[in-house]
């Protein structure tokens, strides 16, 4: 057996969120340190949230300093709509932590989908695609981009991006970022990134919160059953990490690690 992902699991949303404070400052500190920037990908639904908690709370002293400057943000998945319409992961990222960001932490650079191509999904996943390559090859002219850090959410279908349980998605092995026009979650046309780029970054990052999430926890940490997120549990290994509260984990076997 391979590396296992870690396990967190948190009394309350106040201490997950100061946990993944830490963590994603470790994280961002490990990407200016080794190039300059920190490039991370953000998922939608629950996660911006508690993202903008972690994140948007005040400074704990001279270690935790955030560097908005040096951030650039990818949308690990996005829906096919306009940036303004209500299931954007952009809209939702922008309304919950970047138009909250305070201006002495700087400006992140962010990378949305190209609105022009809302009708063709292939080229848009192909845009995209073209934004990462410009993005990396300045640093990496490798097989597959390596992101500093992948923060995401699960849903409780065991989806994680936009890569669907039993989809053919999963067998992808060369696209970056593909198109999807048969979502089973409204609405149906997407892009994601693939599970080879989601597996081969420095650090994976979920949170799972709320005992709406308990039977596909148990199911991705207890059972052997290709689930995309237990995909990227076996795919990352201990660079994976799960940020959760304890009713997400009621009655999950697999043990927690504690947050140091
Ligand atoms: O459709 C999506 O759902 C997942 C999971 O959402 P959650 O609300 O259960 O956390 C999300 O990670 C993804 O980005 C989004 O497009």
């Amino acid at each position: 057996m391979g590396k296992q992902p870690n396990l967190y699991a948190f009394a309350d949303t106040a201490a997950l969120v100061a946990s993944l404070r830490t963590y994603v400052i470790n994280a961002q500190n490990a990407g200016i340190a080794r190039h300059d920037s920190f490039k991370v990908a953000v998922s939608g639904g629950s996660l911006p949230k508690v993202l903008a908690q972690a994140l948007l709370a005040p400074s704990r002293g001279p270690d935790d300093v955030l560097r908005f400057d040096q951030w650039e943000i990818f949308f690990a998945d996005e829906r096919a709509v306009p940036l303004d319409h209500a299931d954007s992961n952009y809209g939702l990222l922008k309304a919950e932590l970047l138009d909250k960001i305070p201006a002495d932490l700087g400006t992140p650079r962010v990378h949305p989908i190209d609105t022009a191509h809302l009708n063709d999904t292939q080229e848009l996943a192909d845009q995209y695609e073209q934004i990462l390559v410009t993005s990396f090859a300045s640093r990496d002219s490798v097989r597959l981009p390596i992101f500093d850090l992948l923060l995401l959410g699960c849903g409780p279908d065991g989806h994680t991006c936009s890569l669907f349980p039993g989809h053919e998605l999963l067998r992808e092995t060369s696209a970056w970022v593909a198109p999807i026009e048969d979502s089973p979650k409204p609405p149906p046309k997407r892009i994601t990134l693939t599970l080879p780029v989601v597996t081969h970054a420095v650090k994976v990052a979920f949170v799972a919160t709320g005992a709406g999430k308990k039977d596909v926890m148990k199911q991705i940490f207890d059972e052997s059953n290709g689930l995309p997120c237990a995909l990227v549990n076996e795919g990352a290994g201990d660079r994976c990490s799960w940020f959760v509260d304890n009713p997400a984990v009621e009655g999950v076997a697999f043990p927690r690690r504690s947050f140091l």
